[in-house]
């Protein structure tokens, strides 16, 4: 019978590893033995690592340590899983970490901690003079006899039994040819000692179960310098990533962004740079790096409320040894709960908030000047929201006087007292229900963060900064001041979604001195999507935070040209979502996974839910997705698309909304260039296709 069958092979293949496994182990055994200066100790953990060379490890064992006179590493271990730098204790009593202590025996042994994580950052020197990112290097103490499984701080304490299982099961970081650059780069870094080399089996020993007729693998398949591959190394690398699902994050980064990563920044810092040139992926090997280097915390935010969660998701892959240390929050929610834990009251109520600005309108603004120039209210909500209270203004003369950034309606001094004059009736009318906006919420913290003795933070990144506003950059600021390392401030002003906008010097922080670098190589869309993109927003000039002009279409370096667009224009909206769902139902489920569908509005999204559930495709709305792999299609707005990427990125009547003439009014210029934003950047999300659906009933 075919189920037997198909049971009796998984059997035979069970019996297969475990003889294999089995024959590996003594093999390791064999090897250990021969390494004559150790202990009989570290021989035991030599022999559970060497079973990992079978399976595609590099073991290097008793190095010199360079820049020092006569220390040794015990082990570096270079596999899928990482780079490990061992430290191998052959302690009698058990290690206690405690309080970022290690103890033994009721003596500190912290001196023994702080070695390794020295011996740790020559590792990662030699590993970032290969472009990758220091973050995969972690430090390990194994301890020989024992049974441990610990961390402290970022280095894991694991026993002799653990170690094997332990780093077997470490999620897949580096392909082999990284693995084989890496180990060659450490051997000459680290350089061996006469007869420490225990990776090559001995000549005539049959060390694979296969026996002598397979031959022993060489070390270095083309016998080329690893080094010189370097850049083969990265194509190669880039392309296997590219196969995998979107959210395997890179591990390794160009020279120029690990520089950016390791560097000693001596005050607030900021990197800006067009969509895809990889700020994020380093904002995020940042948080890692200064996460090893510091005992506090560090706090990544953004504005957006989904994005954290897929943040520190690609942290906790990327190094995990760190990831509880950083908090992944978006502004809103971490001031409440800051707010909270100081005893402040907070009252946020969207919708009482709303109706006080709706009476406000009703009774001063509706009859006012404003009306004139856009008689819907929207416009003057944002006033308030993002040029008054955003900015913490809380006198009519200082608004009389602010440079309205962004914003492009004409204010003479009449509109802006009829713009006070409803502000004032809207922050009466909120005050008399008792509730606070989310401004108020940003400006509490504000002030709360000055009374605060202590940050809770070593550091704080910031992510799509441009999306803050000058009270939300303030606050940020506030937390950790001008210390070194203690900001950083990573946008683009070109991606900016809300109306409104500041300077750095707004918000006094300084960034002279090469604290402002900017990345030019766009990693994610190919040139023709990258290219019809900034066709969109070519006439659209922008400001960025530190003030400077930008043109719409900037120069950006490109590095993947595979991509393509993919245009269907049709008659009517059944036709337009018939051919959504066929090009849709056409991917395997695996590449559903990878595919977005954006929409510009709640009630598009609401469309498209129901047609995708209604053709049976499995839907993740963007709220819900936290960043691991997940066999639906994404479905969400431009919005919450930001800092997320996906194979394949379909925008169903992305052009609805323009009016394909200029507009009339300077509200209206302004509206419609917001749009063009939000519509840039859900079209920048597309890797390998973007669709892009438009209805043309005169076609
Ligand atoms: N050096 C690199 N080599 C290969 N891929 C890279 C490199 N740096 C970044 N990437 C990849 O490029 C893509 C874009 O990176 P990232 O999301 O960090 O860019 P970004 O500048 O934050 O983009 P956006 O502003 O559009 O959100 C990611 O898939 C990232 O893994």
């Amino acid at each position: 019978m075919a189920a037997g069958g198909s049971a009796s092979r998984r059997a035979q293949e069970a019996r297969r590893q475990e003889r294999l496994l089995r024959e590996q182990w003594r093999a390791a055994g064999r090897r250990a033995r021969r390494w004559e200066a150790a202990g009989e100790g570290e021989r035991r953990v030599a022999a559970q690592l060497l079973v990992l060379t079978e399976r595609g490890w590099r073991l290097l064992v008793d190095r010199r340590w360079p820049g020092t006179r006569e220390a040794n590493v015990d082990m570096l271990l270079v596999g899928p899983g990482g780079v490990f730098v061992i430290d191998v204790k052959n302690w009698r009593a058990a290690p206690e970490p405690s309080d970022g202590r290690l103890w033994a025996g009721g003596e500190s042994r912290d001196d023994h901690a702080r070695k390794l994580i020295r011996m740790t950052k020559t590792a990662e020197g030699a590993v970032a003079a290969l472009g990758m990112s220091p973050v995969a290097v972690q430090p390990l103490m194994v301890f020989a006899g024992q049974r441990v499984d610990a961390e402290l701080g970022r280095i894991r304490l694991l026993g002799e039994y653990e170690v094997g299982p332990a780093l077997l099961s470490q999620s897949r970081r580096l392909r082999a040819d990284s693995v084989r650059v890496i180990a060659d780069q450490l051997e000459r870094v680290f350089p061996d000692y006469e007869g420490s080399d225990l990776t090559e089996a001995a000549p005539g020993t049959p060390e694979t179960p296969e026996g002598p007729d397979v031959p022993a693998k060489p070390r270095n398949d083309d016998g080329s310098d690893g080094l010189f591959d370097l850049e083969g190394l990265r194509e190669a690398a880039l392309d296997e990533a590219r196969r995998a699902p979107i959210e395997q994050w890179m591990t390794f980064l160009h020279p120029d962004q690990v520089a950016l990563v390791r560097r000693n920044w001596e005050g607030p810092a900021r990197i800006t740079g067009p969509a895809g040139t990889g700020k994020t992926v380093v904002g995020l090997h940042r948080a890692a790096y200064l996460a090893q280097r510091t005992t506090g915390r560090i706090l990544y935010v953004t504005f957006a409320n989904n994005l954290p969660r897929v943040q520190g998701t690609f942290l906790k892959t990327m190094s995990p040894a760190v990831a509880d240390r950083v908090d992944f929050r978006s502004l809103h929610s971490w001031a409440q709960e800051f707010l909270h834990g100081r005893g402040v009251p907070v009252r946020l109520h969207g919708d009482k908030a709303e109706t006080a600005f709706s009476l406000a309108w009703k009774h001063v603004g509706r009859e006012s000047c404003l009306a004139e120039i856009d008689p819907a209210p929207g416009y003057w909500r944002e006033e308030i929201d993002y040029v008054i209270k955003g900015r913490g203004i809380t006198s009519f003369e200082e608004y009389a006087a602010v440079p309205r950034r962004r914003r492009r309606a004409t204010l003479r001094r009449p509109h802006r007292q009829a713009v006070w004059a409803l502000y004032e009736a809207y922050e009466s009318g909120r005050v008399e229900r008792g509730v606070h906006d989310f401004n108020d919420v940003l400006s509490l913290a504000l002030a709360e963060a000055g009374n605060a003795a202590k940050s809770p933070y070593a550091a704080v990144i910031v992510d799509e900064v441009q999306d803050l506003t000058l009270v939300g950059v303030r606050l940020l600021h506030a937390l950790v001041g001008d210390v070194p390392n203690g900001l950083l401030l990573v946008g683009d002003g070109q991606q900016a979604v809300y109306p409104g906008g500041f300077r750095l010097s707004d918000a006094g922080i300084d960034i002279r001195g090469g604290r402002g670098q900017v990345l030019r190589t766009n990693y994610r869309n190919s040139k023709e999507i990258l290219d019809a993109a900034l066709e969109l927003v070519a006439k659209d000039d922008f400001e960025d935070i530190d003030g400077l002009r930008t043109p719409g279409r900037r120069d950006i370096d490109l590095t993947y040209y595979d991509g393509r667009v993919h245009r269907v224009v049709t008659p009517t909206v059944a036709v337009h979502d018939q051919a959504l769902l066929d090009s849709l139902l056409a991917l395997p489920s695996s590449e559903r996974a990878d595919a977005a569908v954006l929409c510009p509005s709640m009630r598009a999204i609401g469309h498209y839910r129901r047609l995708l559930a209604q053709a049976g495709i499995e839907v993740r709305l963007l709220e819900h997705y936290d960043g691991r792999p997940v066999e639906a299609v994404k479905l969400g707005s431009y919005r919450r698309a930001k800092g997320l990427e996906f194979k394949r990125v379909y925008l169903p009547q992305h052009d609805a909304a323009s009016t394909h003439e200029s507009a009339a009014s300077e509200t209206a210029r302004e509206r419609e260039e917001l749009a063009r934003s939000r519509l840039f950047v859900a079209m920048t999300r597309a890797r390998d296709v973007l669709w892009l659906g438009s209805v043309r009933p005169d076609r």
